[in-house]
């Protein structure tokens, strides 16, 4: 069994997939797997096209095309509240951006359809939308206010004076009583049978670097600060707020958008997560 090639893996190429991948790579040798850094949205396009094997992507692309995937389990990019880089930025007041334009970022798709299920669903209103790069003085040129993800809604935030920013993890968690995900790590599941041992060592990688980031946050903060800027105070309450667990209250908050992005015809279909089990891997090592 296994495959004659290395695995593919996508990484998301923001700060918040960190506490996932950074310790990962000293558990994940060359020779045996790739690991490549793109934006989620261009993760995504590249999972369904089979350019990825295995790779963290946004919760909406999953749910999109769960029947082709497994989920690596306990794995997510999560907020209980506030998120701190999921943020629309507001240059008129609320009543005119809910019946006015707001300019979207090119590199989501969770969170789109999440301001989506927002505007509709908790603000009843119906705005009209336009997709653009994540750059906050080009985007309020063009529409009433702009939804920025990622390292790019950080750097906004620190010179959005005078506009009003949202927090849409927190308001989802002040609407709905809940968390919620933004992103999972997901294999192809023809990847999964013809190398599940692979995929067992992707998985236990990525879980140590979870751990380990729990233990060692300084080394994540110290990073932050030297690549993106910001303090040490910033970042270390960025890293504190975020998890990265997929345990059974993150499952029911995910649910729960998946069953409103259906009901919003977003989703053509509901979603049944379905996940890789390990141990299936260790029965076929007996
Ligand atoms: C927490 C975040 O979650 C991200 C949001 C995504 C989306 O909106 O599609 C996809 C992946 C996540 O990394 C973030 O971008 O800051």
């Amino acid at each position: 069994m296994g495959l004659n090639r290395p695995i593919t893996i996508g990484r998301i190429d923001y700060a918040n997939a960190w506490p996932l991948f950074h310790f990962s790579e000293e558990k994940l040798p060359e020779e045996r797997f790739t690991i490549v850094r793109r934006v989620p949205s261009l993760l995504n396009q590249a999972m369904r096209n089979g350019e990825l094997d295995v790779t963290a992507m946004a919760a909406f692309a999953y749910g999109q095309h769960a029947d082709n995937y497994l989920l690596l389990p306990d794995l997510s990019v999560s907020a209980k509240g506030r998120v701190n880089s999921i943020l629309l930025f507001l240059k008129a007041p609320l009543e005119e951006v809910l019946k006015g334009t707001i300019a979207v970022t090119n590199t989501s798709a969770t969170s789109i359809n999440l301001l989506k299920i927002i505007m509709g669903m908790y603000y009843q209103a119906n705005p009209a939308y336009v997709t653009m790069e994540p750059e906050l003085d080009s985007m309020l040129e063009q529409a009433d206010a702009a939804l920025i993800i990622g390292d790019p809604a950080i750097k906004a935030s620190w010179q959005a004076e005078g506009l009003t920013v949202i927090d849409l993890g927190q308001l989802w968690r002040d609407w709905t009583g809940y968390g919620m995900t933004f992103a999972l790590v997901a294999v192809r599941k023809e990847i999964a049978e013809l190398d599940p041992e692979s995929i067992a060592q992707v998985l236990e990688a990525l879980t140590y670097s979870k751990a380990r980031s729990l233990r060692e946050p300084q080394v994540l903060v110290d990073k932050a600060c030297a690549e993106l800027g910001g303090t040490s105070d910033y970042w270390s309450r960025y890293f504190r707020e975020l998890h990265h667990d997929f345990g059974a209250a993150e499952q029911t908050g995910l649910s729960l958008y998946f069953e409103y992005a259906y009901k919003l015809g977003l989703l053509d279909h509901q979603v049944n997560m379905r996940f890789f089990d390990v141990r299936s891997v260790l029965q076929v090592n007996e």
